[in-house]
């Protein structure tokens, strides 16, 4: 089938890589000229695992152009995936998509195409985007005869990182729509995932209990807000087990074994239980924002996704107040934060939590020294007032200092030689952000081993 793909970021490339990859015929377009030049040539603007192998597997069926009327006419189906981010009341701002939407109709030129918005957008927005579509092509001088269009919405639910896995082989794939049609070309193009009948990739076998994809069918408004709840149902999980953590510090329980325990409950499940300073990223703190505020426009509370954004936002704050327990004296001690990216296997900052805590040592007067395998290069584009305390090499972190973080819990610090560094810092203490060290391992190589909980 022939797919446009109108946004080139995270959930934009994956979607038009992947359905290239499965035989699909797909333009992506974006308006970040550099972006589309760096695509052309095969290179991935973003930090993810797979994807330049999986840009040259789908090649032969890929191109990348910054012209709306290079994609749309003749697409079966337009997927619109640009950003949302928040507006300053917290709901999101849909210019991009407003934008987006405008420009579709301007190009659409089709017997029946199917607009499918991607973003993660407040409920009610498919139908908005429909008035948007039909008024702009309405405008048109040069519009074409037979031209039909409906709008569907497809949440997308790819973690950054596990994109293209999962793309590939999704617990599910939801779509909205109040158009049978819409849903007849849409079970077509994703029949390959739906019934796994594709071959996977070279670099990415298929899951050993990978089965059948489940299809949830169902209205525009459900669709959205499935998106949502999913979500922030993730964000409140974390969140719990972070408020269970500091319980469990103050009693003397191991919160790893309590999140174990609890998680082995099939009823409650091992995921998403992991503690730790808590979520960041680009979409916990933008939809569970989003949510309360729609909520707000139904005078409607929400205190649930409410607490899980302020235990979260006090996370942070506890690794600084563990840090200054330990050390009594913040100011003048050098800090070491390993891992900047919101988790491992992304350069992705938003949000992530090693901002807030670099901020509020610098705020106490400590010299914070700042580490990240990967995201360090975006981090100094992105970050120019935090960009000078970067440290190139571990040796610049640890050397003479008085404490250091684990942040993100990439592999490279998991498995390090942690017994080549000890030596180095003047006081050999690590808390540790995500309870992923081996603490009496630690304490074996003369470390004082402290958890964010416990
Ligand atoms: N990042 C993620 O892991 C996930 C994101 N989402 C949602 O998907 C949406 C997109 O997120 P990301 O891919 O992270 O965004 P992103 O910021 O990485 O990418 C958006 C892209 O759209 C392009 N763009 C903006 N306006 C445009 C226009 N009018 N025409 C053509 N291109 C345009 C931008 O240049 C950019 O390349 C958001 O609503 C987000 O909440 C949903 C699931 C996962
Ligand atoms: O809408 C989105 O953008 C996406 O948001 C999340 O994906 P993502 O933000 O890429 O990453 P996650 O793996 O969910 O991690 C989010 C944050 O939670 C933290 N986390 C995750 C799991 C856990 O047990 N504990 C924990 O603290 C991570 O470190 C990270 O900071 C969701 O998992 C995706 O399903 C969704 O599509």
């Amino acid at each position: 089938m022939k797919v446009c793909v109108v946004g080139t970021g995270y959930v934009g490339l994956t979607t038009g890589v992947s359905l290239a990859f499965l035989g699909h015929e797909v333009t992506c377009v974006d308006l970040d000229q550099n972006k589309v030049d760096m695509l052309r040539a095969g290179k991935c603007p973003i930090y993810e695992p797979g994807m330049e192998d999986l840009l040259a597997e789908a090649a032969p069926n890929l191109s990348f152009t910054t012209s709306y009327d290079e994609g749309v006419p003749g697409a079966d189906v337009v997927f619109v995936a640009v950003q949302t981010p928040s507006a300053e009341d917290g709901s999101p701002d849909l210019r991009f998509l407003r934008s987006a939407a405008e420009s579709v109709a301007r190009s659409l030129h089709h017997d029946f195409t199917v607009v499918v918005n991607k973003s993660t957008v407040p409920i009610g927005s498919g139908n908005w985007v429909d008035a948007i579509l039909r008024e702009s092509f309405a405008q048109r001088d040069d519009r074409p005869a037979g031209v039909e269009f409906a709008v569907a919405s497809n949440p997308e639910f790819l973690r950054e990182g596990n994109a293209i896995a999962d793309t590939l082989f999704p617990d599910r794939i939801v779509i909205g729509s109040d158009n049978p049609r819409s849903l007849e070309v849409l079970n077509r193009l994703y029949r390959p995932i739906i019934n796994q009948t594709f071959t996977p990739p070279t670099f990415l076998p298929r899951p050993e209990d990978a089965t059948a994809v489940p299809l949830v069918s169902t209205d525009l408004a459900s669709a959205e807000l499935i998106k949502y709840a999913a979500n922030a149902f993730l964000a409140l999980k974390i969140s719990y087990v972070n408020e269970i953590g500091q319980l469990a510090a103050k009693v003397g329980a191991d919160i790893t074994e309590v999140a174990r325990g609890m998680g082995l409950d099939q009823r409650i499940g091992s995921r998403f239980l992991q503690p730790g300073v808590g979520w960041g990223g680009s979409c916990f703190g933008k939809d569970t924002k989003a949510l309360v505020a729609t909520a707000s426009e139904y005078n409607l509370e929400m205190p649930i996704v409410k607490a899980a954004r302020e235990v979260n936002q006090r996370q942070r704050a506890i690794a600084v107040e563990r840090l200054q327990n330990e050390l009594r004296i913040l100011k003048g001690r050098k800090i070491g934060l390993l891992g900047l990216a919101f988790k491992p296997n992304t350069d992705d900052l938003r949000d992530s939590p090693a901002l807030d805590i670099a901020n509020l040592l610098l705020a106490r007067g400590a010299r914070v020294r700042l580490h990240d395998p990967v995201a360090a290069e975006r981090f100094r584009r992105e970050q120019p007032e935090l960009a000078p305390y970067l440290s190139e090499d571990l040796d610049g972190v640890f050397d003479d200092c008085d404490a250091v973080v684990l942040v993100t819990e990439w592999a490279q610090y998991l498995e390090l030689d942690w017994s080549k560094f000890v030596g180095l810092m003047r006081n050999p203490l690590v808390l540790d952000g995500r309870h992923a060290l081996d603490a009496e391992r630690m304490a074996r190589l003369g470390y004082k081993y402290v958890a964010i909980a416990g």
